[in-house]
């Protein structure tokens, strides 16, 4: 959450020339409304039923750069849908986390204790993190422009 997934999947699909789709604007727009709406409306639980759709279908039809919900991970569904898959991982530390968050009240789940809540969910999500990433990128002190050519390079995706 925060760390730059649709900011930087957005930049990489330009810079790649491919498209880039984010799994939760699908969900808000197949909702018809905000992320935090849906989990004060219809709970948690029913987020995650709608990011599991959510993914499953990108992963079918979408070709190029798909950024996912930071929880998307949770689900063994969507671990075993991206195994083998070019997947990123980026990190940041709690400082950064808290920077880029800020008061941001469209992140639901860091509406109360921002810094101890992100901790404890990053301590749950790093090992599913590790489990289905290619590569580990660093965002800390990185532009969203810079994190793009570390992914480039991480994933050897410049052309000879
Ligand atoms: N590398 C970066 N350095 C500084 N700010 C960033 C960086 N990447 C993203 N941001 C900012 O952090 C916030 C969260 O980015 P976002 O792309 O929505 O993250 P995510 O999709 O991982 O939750 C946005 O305000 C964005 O402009
Ligand atoms: O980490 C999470 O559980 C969530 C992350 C959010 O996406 P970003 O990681 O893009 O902020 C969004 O899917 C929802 O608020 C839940
Ligand atoms: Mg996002």
């Amino acid at each position: 959450m925060g760390v730059g997934k649709s900011t930087v999947g957005k930049l990489l699909g330009e810079r790649l020339d491919a498209a880039c789709r984010d799994t939760d604007e699908d969900i808000v727009s197949g909702a018809g409304k905000p992320i935090a709406e849906i989990f004060y409306d219809e709970g948690e639980d029913h987020f995650r039923a709608l990011e599991r759709a959510a993914v499953r279908t990108a992963l079918a039809e979408h070709e190029g750069v798909l950024a996912l919900g930071g929880g998307a991970v949770m689900a063994a569904e969507t671990r075993e849908l991206l195994a083998g898959r070019p997947v990123v991982f980026l990190e940041m530390g709690v400082a950064e986390a808290a920077r880029r968050t800020g008061l941001d009240v469209a992140r639901p789940l860091l509406a109360v204790n921002p810094r101890q809540q992100w901790r404890r969910l990053m301590e749950e999500r790093r090992p599913l993190y590790a489990e289905v990433a290619r590569v580990v990128v660093s965002t800390d002190e990185r532009t969203p422009d810079e994190v793009v050519e570390e992914i480039m390079d991480a994933l050897e995706l410049r052309k000879a």
